[in-house]
């Protein structure tokens, strides 16, 4: 669905992402490292909001791999590979449908033209409610979004990376400042739009990522170090010293080593 070749970003003498091969299939992989390592840089990358400083980023299309190495944010999305944003992209004065309203019609490229289309505005007002339903959000449809909760607002940039119909969707932190009640309905969410969506996710929540994971891809200053299945992963010596230090209690907990609490982050 979307590989990348010896993908590499330099911020000045740093290498922030250093020559990664790396290729989603259609699955869910995550992407975990400890601060720093590169993980938003890379999404960064991706989505086109960040441009390489050399390799190449190709994404499968009906057509066969299309070269999205130079392409800007709105072409990524328009090729069909959407994220949802840790720091929150929701109009926040709009009703939660009208959010996912207006991502939905930005997708369908009718903006400008609606006014004098009202069956094809409904149409796009059907779609969100339909996506809301999808993640949990239906009750809130009217509701104003600077009122939601931090887990509801977490909902919403899914709902509203879903109103673009993507191929391949990126979450990133989708459980960012969520109460820890909320933990199993982000798991749920995640679940099931990795059904039918590509996923590569970003989670510090360890507990989340082997939960959901198909595969997990480690990144360790800048470079990829691990990429496996969770239990692979949770046994790897080099993962486990990537994370000692800092994390290693946290890496542990994950690990099942001192199971039992909750939240465990990393
Ligand atoms: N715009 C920038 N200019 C200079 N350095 C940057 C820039 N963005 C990121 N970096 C550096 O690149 C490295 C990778 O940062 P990045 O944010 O991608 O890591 P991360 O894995 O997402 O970390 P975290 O888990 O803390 O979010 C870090 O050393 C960071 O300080």
């Amino acid at each position: 669905m979307l590989r990348t070749q010896k993908l590499t970003k330099r911020f000045g003498g740093l290498t922030a992402v250093d020559e990664v091969d790396f290729e989603l299939e259609d699955e869910l992989c995550s992407l975990i490292g400890p601060n720093g390592a590169g993980k938003t840089t890379f999404f960064d990358l991706l989505t086109g909001t960040l441009r390489p400083s050399s390799g190449t980023i190709e994404l499968k299309t009906e057509r066969g791999w299309r070269d999205m190495t130079e392409a800007g944010t709105d072409e990524t999305a328009s090729l069909g590979l959407h994220r949802s944003y840790q720091i929150t992209n929701i109009f926040s004065g709009s009703t939660v449908a009208e959010n996912v309203r207006i991502a939905a019609q930005a997708h369908g490229n009718d903006s400008f033209t609606l006014w004098r289309n009202t069956k094809a505005f409904d149409g796009y007002i059907e779609e969100a409610h339909s996506i809301l339903e999808r993640v949990g959000l239906a009750s809130e449809a009217e509701t104003t979004a600077s009122n939601l909760s931090h887990g509801e607002k977490r909902k919403l940039e899914v709902a509203i990376a879903l109103a673009g119909d993507p191929d391949v969707l990126l979450l990133d932190e989708p459980n960012a400042g969520v109460s820890s009640e909320s933990v199993e309905e982000i798991i749920a969410l995640i679940h099931d739009v990795a059904d039918d969506h590509a996923v590569l996710l970003v989670e510090h929540n360890m507990d989340i990522v082997m939960n959901v994971s198909d595969r997990i891809v480690v990144l360790h200053q800048g470079a990829v170090i691990a990429d496996g299945d969770p239990e692979t992963i949770q046994n790897d010596p080099a993962v486990q010293e990537a994370y000692f230090g800092s994390y290693a209690d946290d890496w542990k907990d994950a690990s099942g080593t001192k199971r039992g609490t909750e939240g465990t982050t990393a």
